[in-house]
């Protein structure tokens, strides 16, 4: 039987208390598909998110958390405080972490293990630059990433991976087939190698929208998407969502 999709949406830095009754919408949506759906609400929305969703299938999920446990880390927050506001998943390495914040892979890797510790599930984000595909560097660059991004602690837990060039965020230029299959594929034999025991589901993310989610999500071996503009509204995230039946 084919797995489910896991159909995300990353709220990113948008979302004011108003927006709320779209969550209320999204799951009500959510019990007429097949598909698991999760949002990242900016972390002010988790706990009024979560009162909201209760009782339906949508899960809520956190868009990074700190490496450390807890302690001295004026304006971060903890995975631990992810999961006590309700939190079951969440998203680390995103490319606006990793080059708007600077985060190298070994940072998260330690954040990985954080999350695992709290008892979050992570979805890893790996994908590489224009400049690098244009030098031909992707598959060195998914490599490097999936290998310092992934500790060894994966092993036996559960967690995703979302391949997201990031050429294709909030540009409107969606990867093309070709491109997607090969690094969804480059993902799934490296994870095979690796963590042979697992069954991560490989998401895309880059400009997921209601006129190609169909067809992303039939592509071969994509197991769900990772969509941000298109995840703001009912109207938008409403066809991804069935989408994925
Ligand atoms: O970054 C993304 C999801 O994490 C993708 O963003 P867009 O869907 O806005 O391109």
């Amino acid at each position: 039987m084919p797995q489910r999709h896991l159909i995300a949406a990353n709220w990113k830095m948008n979302g004011l208390k108003a927006a709320l009754p779209v969550a209320e919408a999204i799951a009500d949506i959510a019990r007429n598909h097949t598909s698991e759906v999760v949002i990242f609400p900016p972390a002010t929305l988790l706990a009024p998110m979560q009162k909201v969703l209760e009782g339906s299938p949508v899960k809520l999920g956190g868009q990074d958390c700190h490496y450390m446990d807890g302690g001295a880390y004026t304006g971060d927050i903890s995975a631990a405080q992810l999961k006590d506001a309700g939190a079951s998943m969440v998203i680390l390495g995103h490319s606006e972490r990793r080059h708007g914040h600077l985060e190298p892979c070994e940072l998260v890797a330690r954040k990985v293990r954080t999350a695992l510790r709290a008892g979050l599930t992570p979805i890893i984000c790996i994908g590489e630059t224009l400049d690098q595909r244009k030098a031909g560097k992707t598959v060195d660059i998914l490599t490097k990433q999936l290998k310092d991004s992934l500790p060894d602690e994966l092993e036996g837990q559960e967690f995703h991976v979302s391949y997201e060039p990031v050429w294709a965020i909030g540009t409107g230029m969606i990867a093309s087939d070709a491109q997607i299959c090969e690094a969804i594929a480059l993902v799934r034999t490296w994870l095979d190698n690796r963590f042979p025991a697992a069954t991560p589901k490989l998401l895309y993310g880059g400009s997921v929208k209601p006129s190609n989610a169909a067809h992303v999500l039939k592509l071969s071996g994509v197991g769900g998407a990772l969509v941000g503009g298109a995840s703001l509204t009912v109207d938008e995230f409403a066809p991804i969502i069935a989408a994925g039946d």
